[in-house]
């Protein structure tokens, strides 16, 4: 047993927590950083950067394959070996995060490996990596980033069964020959055009109707069309009753009564914290909660602020770090904005990649505004003739005809999340309708096509 004081105790470091500690470190403040897995938590080691360069290769399996039709012809052959030493060797150090600890440490953070939890105000006990415990006392405040972890559905059969996570997947040393994928969010979709891509056979189990059921429904259709015509089967409006796993195969039966088998089996049907663990019972705070509530300061009581997932602002790398400089702000007792979530941007990176910010249709109906939307297509622009095979996509604008403003936005093709850029501006500096008539967008570039979707406001 050992006791510590400390001004500031962050615990989990994720990208948000790993910025908070070692800025905080910088400034002077006594900082311990405690993380029971990899500083710098999924987005390096099991989210964001190793997927990204997954989803880079099978892009560019998928234009070589597009050679025949512009320009000739052209043999591929698709290794996985080239990813995954490339995973190993360039994104997760081979999933060792001595550097992540060696900067946190060089800004002048103590750090420890553990499991924290809040025991009373101010109060933190960390279980070390050999079962010793530590008391911690936060003279100033207490951070928390843990993230999430995959949520497995409780299907009958499922437990105990060999399947994959995100997190089995990324350090995967080959291709599945045929990949089950249950859910279709985010990273079933990036998981299941990827892999297919690499040559495996691929099934999406997703209950709702559509698949990136968040999202658009037009944006949502033209996916379902492309991963159609890439071979993938989808499977919308039909859970799993129940999974078998036998002699390396798995067996889900869906509630339609449709078989479904498959060599590999992906859950990515969501994320979850495990609040009570944390202890925030023990700040009067309810333990049951999905995510934490906080302030427009990412306050959750006195002396307590959270970042990341767990805010439930949005589950990525981007919002934990602009809720990181916030809380950095807050505990230096240096002013600052307060945080503003009207035009939060996601991207989920399939191809062609599907960009949004702000509401969709269906959440600004939800809410009461009094709304119009244009949309065009990208394979009917200049750019799309040029572009021709991969040139799918299409923006889509939600307008407040109350303020004349955009309330969200879509954009999905070739680069949707680079145009996305613009539209995310857009919604974000609350650009008068007037001002985005008079946008000239070169020619002949995809983001052109912004003032043909404004057109269709009209
Ligand atoms: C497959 C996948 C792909 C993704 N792709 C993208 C993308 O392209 N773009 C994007 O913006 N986002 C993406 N995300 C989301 C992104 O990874 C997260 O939003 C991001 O990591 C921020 O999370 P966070 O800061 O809340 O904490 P996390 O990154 O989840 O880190 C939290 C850390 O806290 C630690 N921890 C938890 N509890 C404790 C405890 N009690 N004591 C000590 N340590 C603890 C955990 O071990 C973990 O390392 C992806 C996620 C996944 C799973
Ligand atoms: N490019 C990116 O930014 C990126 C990529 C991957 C993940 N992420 C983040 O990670 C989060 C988690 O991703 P995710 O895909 O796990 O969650 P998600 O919430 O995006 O999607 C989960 C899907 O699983 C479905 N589902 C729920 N229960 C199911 C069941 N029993 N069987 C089959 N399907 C079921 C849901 O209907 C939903 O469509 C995302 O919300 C996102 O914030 C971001």
């Amino acid at each position: 047993m050992s006791a510590l004081e400390v001004d500031v105790v962050v615990i989990g470091l994720g990208p948000g927590g790993e910025h908070v500690a070692t800025e905080l470190a910088g400034a002077g403040l006594r900082v311990l950083g405690v993380e029971r897995r990899l500083v710098g938590g999924e987005c390096p080691y099991y989210g964001c950067i190793p997927t990204k360069m997954m989803v880079r290769a099978a892009e560019v399996v998928a234009e070589a394959r597009r050679v025949p039709e512009l320009a000739g012809s052209a043999t591929v052959l698709p290794d996985w070996s080239a990813v995954a030493e490339r995973i190993r060797r360039e994104a997760t150090d081979n999933w060792d995060d001595a550097v992540a600890v060696r900067r946190l440490t060089d800004a002048g953070a103590t750090f420890l490996r553990g499991t924290a939890r809040i025991t009373a105000p101010g109060q933190v006990e960390v279980l070390d990596h050999d079962n010793q415990p530590h008391t911690i006392t936060a003279t100033k405040a207490i951070v928390l980033n843990p993230g999430t972890e995959p949520l497995i559905p409780p299907i009958p059969g499922l437990a105990g069964t060999p399947f994959w996570t995100n997190r089995e997947a990324v350090r995967t040393e080959y291709v599945p020959d045929t990949l089950v994928v249950l859910g279709g969010g985010a990273i079933g979709l990036e998981f299941a055009q990827l892999f297919a891509r690499f040559g495996a056979e691929v099934h999406i189990i997703e209950p709702q109707d559509h698949l990136a059921a968040l999202e658009e429904p037009e944006a949502a259709a033209l996916l379902a069309e492309i991963f159609a015509d890439e071979g993938i089967t989808v499977h919308t409006g039909a859970g799993a009753k129940s999974v078998s796993h036998q002699t390396n195969e798995f067996t889900l039966t869906l509630t339609n009564g449709t078989p479904v088998t498959g060599t590999h089996l992906l859950v990515a049907t969501g994320r979850k914290t495990d609040f009570e663990a944390l202890g925030i019972g023990n700040l009067g705070l309810d333990p049951t909660t999905r995510t934490l509530p906080t302030d427009d300061r990412l306050k959750v009581a006195e002396g307590v602020w959270a970042v990341g997932d767990i805010v439930g602002h949005g589950a990525f790398t981007h919002m934990s770090m602009y809720q990181a400089d916030i809380v950095i702000r807050e505990i230096l007792g240096r002013p600052g904005p307060a945080a503003q979530y009207h035009a939060i941007p996601r991207v989920t990176f399939t191809n062609p990649e599907l960009g949004s910010v702000g509401l969709t249709e269906k959440q600004a109906r939800a809410q009461g505004h009094n709304i119009r939307t244009g949309l065009t297509r990208l394979e009917h622009s200049s750019r799309g003739f040029v572009h021709k095979v991969g040139n799918r996509g299409l923006i889509k604008l939600i307008l407040d005809t109350d303020h004349n403003t955009l309330l969200g936005a879509t954009a999905m093709g070739p680069a949707g999340g680079e145009i996305l850029g613009a539209l995310a501006m857009a919604v974000h500096a609350k650009i008068p309708l007037e001002t985005l008539q008079q946008f000239i967008g070169a020619y002949p570039t995809f983001h052109r096509a912004l003032s043909e979707a404004v057109k269709a406001l009209a």
